[in-house]
């Protein structure tokens, strides 16, 4: 492998909360009283890592690819969309070599989830468990997701040129 061959991308996303919406991220959904409002499913962390890897193949971002105007993604399962975008990425001739991230959230207690979420990344995206992190914080009260009015999440990716 040629190192000249690598590219990094990196993504965040953020969604407010709104009641009587369903808390998903990473694909699972968490049982909370409130989840995050969207035109997709508002998962923030399946955007986040599409973005990274969007990013990475100097592809544009995920509203390009899918723009919230379109009733085709109104309420769109976002793991679908990030498989969308690893088949882009792979027809770009990249392979996903790494992904890894963080989600800031101050409840509820997401390390529960964890494993499930990286199960579910991982099968979207095509690349082994092993290679998909997830990773959460609270922000000890301060801003947005400390006041619980949101949830941020940040990813990273390594992908390497093939052709
Ligand atoms: N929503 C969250 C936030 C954090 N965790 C876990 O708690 C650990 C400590 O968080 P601090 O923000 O106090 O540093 C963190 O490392 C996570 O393991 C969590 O599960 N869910
Ligand atoms: C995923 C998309 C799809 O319409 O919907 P949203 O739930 O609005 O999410 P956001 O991260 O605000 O924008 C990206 C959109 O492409």
């Amino acid at each position: 492998m040629d190192i000249r061959n690598l590219r990094t991308g990196l993504g965040m996303d953020v969604h407010a909360f709104a009641e009587g919406r369903k808390l998903i991220l990473g694909g699972v959904d968490i049982p909370h009283h409130q989840g995050l409002d969207g035109h997709s499913d508002a998962d923030v962390l399946a955007h986040a890592i599409s973005d990274a890897l969007l990013g990475a193949v100097r592809g544009g971002d995920i509203g390009k690819l899918f723009p919230d105007t379109d009733p085709a993604y109104k309420g769109a399962d976002s793991l679908k969309l990030l498989a969308e975008v690893a088949r882009y990425v792979r027809e770009r001739g990249f392979e996903i070599i790494d992904v890894d991230s963080v989600i800031a959230a101050q409840a509820p207690k997401l390390s529960p989830h964890r494993d499930a979420m990286r199960e579910n990344l991982a099968r979207a995206m095509g690349v082994p468990v092993e290679n998909v992190g997830v990773k959460a914080t609270t922000t000890e009260h301060l801003g947005h997701e400390g006041r619980e009015e949101g949830i941020t999440a940040y990813a990273t990716c390594l992908v390497c040129r093939e052709r």
